[in-house]
């Protein structure tokens, strides 16, 4: 169930209080070692009292939200549950993952260690988030209880995982000296729907090398240069520019027409028959069910789940659809029609972000704002009023950093973010906004482009922003569009047509990376 896709694992640092150098804290440390560009922490404190180890995760919590990289709690589930962390990381001999999983539900993060191909299939067999493969040397920070694996044997994890792969870090006795010689050593030729790929690791977990430095911010920033010079000599794309999106747009659209994914919708019954034409449109296949009896048997063939708020009715179905989708790795597209209209539909939001495993969050401006406590006003399922663009950016990322998701916002600008990167779209005609619905359209080709492209969901939801609104300003160039009615047609047509060349794009396009 690896659908927390947006976290960045490059450079993890797992704590251990008994490295800190004399004269230094580890909260100093781990400060040193976000400023220097850590992604994800892991507390790992084996040796502490409860109370101790909630006052010290507590203490660290507030210091990596600061810097918005999420805090994992090692081992200690109660302890994550006390403090609200991110996820938890569990060894082989803690608790079953299962049950970790039941007990945290689908917003947190899981991460399991493993030493072996038959430890990586149960996990990711099991939905854990990320994997810990090791360890990869001796180290002086664990005691070994089985040999290490060696470069070699990392990358026979990652082969092992060639038809379902999650992220993966490697752990145990990474230093500045052998990252590189890991990343350059264990990456591997990949084939993801079709399309080959080069893949390495996604990210290193180092401990002693980081926590026991004399300076955690300059040691950081050389991994963080050993990780962007590795991706160079392999060929993979570092921070995506808006270059590399617009490199990518054509691909991602080519692979649903080439894979033509099912897409179940729970969607409203306004838009009911153009969400099935416009997903049709791009080369996906529809599938419009409200009916709970089938919804598993629908999970394990499809592509991408959408639940869209518009008219509720079942909503426990709604629920239940997006676990069952979620048990099978798709991804879940929530459209919050009408999110901050009334108590109820506020209310309805919640249980979806509480209990949905939810992979990409599409709203207005009305409906996202008021979600991230940013104004953002509503009169039924409209937006009301202007967005500015600071604020845009901050509700996008503040929301997809809380739920570990991607978020889109939708408006005259559209704001698409995964927490750490954020783009804003200048495409679409107004005309849109005289269509009913044409926002639940962009929700239902979002999640055709997740089903076709789930190794890259911001990337997904970028490409399909993009394809809606340049096809909106092609359809009102055409000479037969006087008003809604011929537009709405046109805009299937462009939909279907669209053929979104880099060439097309180059022109056409106006993204930007804020
Ligand atoms: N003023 C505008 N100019 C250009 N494009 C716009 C404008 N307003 C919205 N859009 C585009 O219209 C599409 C729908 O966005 P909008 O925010 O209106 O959705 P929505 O309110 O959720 O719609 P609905 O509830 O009717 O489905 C998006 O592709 C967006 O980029
Ligand atoms: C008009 C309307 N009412 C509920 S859903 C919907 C479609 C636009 O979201």
């Amino acid at each position: 169930m690896p659908y927390h896709k947006c976290i960045d694992y490059s450079l993890y640092l797992v704590t251990d209080s008994t490295l800190v150098p004399e004269g230094t804290t580890l909260l100093g440390q781990v400060e040193k070692a976000l400023q220097g560009g850590v992604t994800i922490v892991q507390l790992r404190e084996k040796e502490m009292d409860t109370g101790d180890f909630i006052a010290l995760a507590l203490q660290l919590k507030t210091l990596t939200q600061q810097y918005k990289v999420p805090l994992i709690i090692n081992d200690r589930i109660d302890v994550a549950l006390a403090i609200d962390a991110d996820g938890v990381h569990i060894g082989q001999d803690d608790m079953p993952l299962a049950t970790a999983r039941r007990i945290l539900g689908h917003g947190k993060i899981i991460g399991v260690s493993v030493n072996n191909t038959d430890e990586t299939k149960a996990a990711v067999d099991g939905g854990a988030d990320y994997l810990g493969i090791g360890a990869v040397w001796f180290t002086s920070t664990k005691a070994l209880k089985k040999q290490p694996l060696g470069v070699e044997g990392v990358t026979r994890i990652l082969a092992s995982m060639k038809d379902r792969r999650i992220p993966s870090v490697a752990i145990g006795g990474i230093n500045l000296e052998n990252a590189e010689g890991l990343l350059m050593g264990s990456f591997i030729e990949d084939d993801i729907e079709g399309y080959p790929q080069r893949r390495r690791l996604d990210g290193l977990a180092v401990v002693s090398a980081i926590i026991a430095s004399p300076d955690p911010r300059i040691t950081c920033d050389q991994f963080t240069s050993i990780l962007a010079a590795t991706n160079k000599a392999l060929n993979i794309a570092n921070r995506p520019t808006v270059d590399h999106v617009l490199d990518h747009v054509e691909i991602a659209v080519q692979r649903i027409r080439d894979q033509t994914p099912m897409v179940h919708h729970i969607t409203n019954n306004v838009v009911i028959n153009d969400n099935a034409n416009a997903t049709l449109a791009v080369g996906a296949s529809p599938i419009m069910s409200q009916n709970r009896v089938e919804l598993e048997e629908l999970a394990a063939v499809n592509g991408a789940m959408v639940l869209n708020m518009g008219t509720l009715n079942d909503i426990d179905t709604m629920v239940l659809a997006a676990q069952a989708n979620g048990r099978h790795g798709n991804p879940v597209v929530l459209d919050p029609v009408g999110g901050g209209a009334t108590t109820f539909r506020k209310q309805v939001v919640q249980r979806f972000l509480s209990e949905a495993p939810l992979t990409i969050i599409k709203g207005n401006g009305g409906e996202i704002l008021s979600m991230a406590n940013r104004g953002g006003r509503s009169r039924g399922v409209d937006s009301l009023g202007g967005v500015d663009e600071e604020n845009a950016k901050a509700a996008v990322e503040a929301l997809a950093l809380q739920h570990k998701c991607i978020v889109a916002m939708t408006g005259p600008v559209d704001y698409v973010s995964d927490g750490r990167r954020t783009y804003a779209i200048d495409n679409g005609d107004p005309m849109l906004v005289n269509i009913t619905g044409s926002g639940c359209m962009v929700t239902s080709i979002v999640a055709c482009f997740a089903a076709a492209n789930r190794s890259d969901y911001l990337l997904a939801t970028v490409s399909a922003i993009l394809m809606v609104n340049i096809a909106s300003e092609v359809a009102m160039a055409r000479g037969d569009v006087r008003g809604p009615g011929t537009f709405r047609s046109a805009l299937i047509d462009e939909l279907y047509q669209t053929s979104l060349s880099p060439n097309v794009l180059r022109d056409k396009a106006r993204l930007r990376l804020l």
